[in-house]
């Protein structure tokens, strides 16, 4: 019982898109490919890396650990001029469409072997390429639903009126090449235009792919900084991975990587960064369950109440729901195990009313 969200890899054609969705999953489980002449995206599964998972094993010595999981999909290159139909451009605006966030995948690395990339990398103008097609194609929509609109807040609708408003003033700062996600302002407004599905509201993160001489210390690379320079003033977050050297991590044993990492001077892989980022970015949060049989994490959205997250589950646990027995992670770290949490008073009751919070270590109350 996955959430079906969705965060999608594109970037120029060659910038290490797929080395970066293999290295992903082949660091979690099943890839499901639906490659059908070359232009379906893979999608694939991937294990929510949580360290909490394994200090509450020690507590609780369970016979299985299960950890979450989320989606990636591989979209294939976008070139120049993709908004426009030229080649396969529209069958990739499709896809992206889809996908419920993106990682722009920039190259920041050099090889001489690689077409697109014997040269010296150029991130800003990179970022800039992809940026204006997306820019391009939300005009597109924009003005084809204008069409629309008008017609109906002629015939006096308000919620119309209210839209052709606001898609006049995104369509604007599009045309300057800014994303909507930084110009729109709240809830309201993303309700207004939420069908249209615009591709540069999808929040974004940006994932610098250097030359593995960098990784050690990726600030050292201006191609990177110049990166997070901009993801910055973008609002948006940027994370340095060497992809071609992440790929060869992900074949190593669990021992075998941890012992390269250490030599490389690196405390974690970068692909755990960047599979927590798009997490965050997909607005999901965790919540955990633990006992002897099995310590688990599961995944909701963000503000998701009791109730509907028990039916994460199980439909009956939701059904015959009657209370939330929780505790905070880092109280129950701090108590050292459960009675003592419940001695020491940060063990819960909630009804179905509450926001589950990240963290929360539940056991639901249920009768069917
Ligand atoms: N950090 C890196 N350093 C050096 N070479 C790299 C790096 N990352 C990827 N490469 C190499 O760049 C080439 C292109 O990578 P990849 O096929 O993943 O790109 P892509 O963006 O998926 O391409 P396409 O647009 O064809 O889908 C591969 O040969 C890969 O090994």
């Amino acid at each position: 019982m996955s959430t079906n969200l969705e965060v999608g890899i594109l970037g120029l054609p060659n910038v290490g898109k797929t080395t970066l969705f293999n290295a992903l999953t082949k660091a979690g489980v099943a890839v499901s490919s639906f490659v059908s002449g070359g232009i379906e995206p893979n999608v694939g599964v991937v294990d929510v890396p949580d360290p909490r998972l394994a200090a509450l094993a020690a507590m609780y010595k369970p016979k299985k650990i299960t950890p979450t999981k989320m989606q990636f999909v591989d979209i294939a290159g976008l070139g120049q001029g993709a908004s426009k139909g030229a080649g396969l451009g529209n069958k990739f605006l499709s896809h992206i469409r889809q996908v419920d966030a993106v990682i722009e995948v920039v190259r920041c690395f050099t090889d001489p072997g690689v077409m697109n990339a014997d040269s010296e990398p150029n991130p800003l103008a990179d970022i800039d390429i992809l940026n204006t097609e997306l820019c391009l194609a939300d005009i597109e929509t924009l003005e084809k639903r204008a069409e629309r609109l008008q017609k109906m807040a002629k015939g006096g609708d308000k919620r119309a009126q209210a839209e052709l408003e606001l898609a006049a003033r995104l369509k604007a700062s599009l045309e300057e090449i800014i994303p909507v996600r930084q110009v729109i302002g709240g809830e309201d407004e993303i309700a207004l235009v939420r069908e249209l599905n615009l591709l540069t509201l999808k929040p974004i993160l940006y994932v610098a792919n250097i030359n593995e001489a960098d990784a050690a210390d990726p600030d050292a690379s201006p191609y990177f900084r110049a990166v997070k320079e901009h993801a910055a003033k973008a609002g948006a977050e940027a994370i340095a991975v060497c992809a071609k050297l992440e790929a060869e991590i992900a074949e190593l044993s669990d021992e075998e990587a941890a012992a390269f990492l250490s030599e490389m001077g690196l405390s974690e892989a970068s692909l755990d960064k960047v599979i927590r980022a798009s997490y965050k970015l997909l607005g999901l949060i965790t919540f955990l369950t633990a006992g002897e049989p099995e310590v688990r994490a599961w995944t909701i959205s963000r503000g998701t109440k009791a109730q509907k997250a028990a039916g994460k589950i199980h439909s009956d646990i939701e059904r015959g729901f009657i209370r939330a027995e929780l505790v905070a992670y880092n109280d129950l770290m701090a108590a050292g195990s459960y009675s003592a949490a419940k001695d020491k008073g940060t063990v819960r009751l909630e009804g179905k009313e509450y926001i589950m919070q990240d963290g929360d270590v539940v056991h639901f109350r249920f009768n069917v």
